[in-house]
């Protein structure tokens, strides 16, 4: 992915703040940060990754896997400097045909079900239609795959 640097000396979005929706993705970049995760409290924390570092980010597929245990970042890219930012992404993603079911070990009385079982491949076509249908934006700031199967 190609960011240019912003045209005047102020901050734009290079993409704006989204969950991924697959399993997992690793980043890399070049040396011009700009990737920014939102913590639990919801400020924007830059990360200043230090060179041929990568990145790591729990997608919600994952997080919807294991029920929750681990979550998955809001994330965005803001842009600053005189610098073009290149990254390389590497996106994990879901055979369709395949259920998505939270394993029965990781369900009990302090941790209640929270996702039904999904075909990961049927959400991909649902939301698409959805964004055909103008219900909603692609990059609309919503866990899209939380809310899709949420008990
Ligand atoms: O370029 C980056 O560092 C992040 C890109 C990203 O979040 C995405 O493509 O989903
Ligand atoms: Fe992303």
């Amino acid at each position: 992915m190609k960011y240019e640097k912003p045209k005047a000396n102020e901050q734009t979005i290079g993409v704006p703040p989204h969950c991924d929706s697959n399993m997992m993705t690793l980043l890399y970049q070049n040396e011009v940060n700009g990737l920014e995760i939102q913590n639990k409290d919801g400020e924007w924390m830059n990360t200043k990754l230090s060179p041929n570092s990568f990145i790591v980010i729990i997608g919600e597929c994952l997080c919807v896997w294991l029920n929750g245990r681990l979550s998955s970042p809001y994330h965005r890219v803001m842009m600053m400097g005189d610098e073009d930012r290149y990254s390389l992404g590497l996106f994990s993603g879901v055979r369709g045909g395949y259920m998505v079911k939270v394993p029965a070990e990781l369900v009990d009385d302090k941790n209640p079900l929270l996702f039904k079982p999904h075909d990961h491949e049927e959400f991909l076509k649902y939301f698409s239609s959805e964004v055909a249908k103008g219900v909603v934006k692609s990059g609309a700031v919503i866990s899209r795959l939380k809310t899709y199967c949420a008990v």
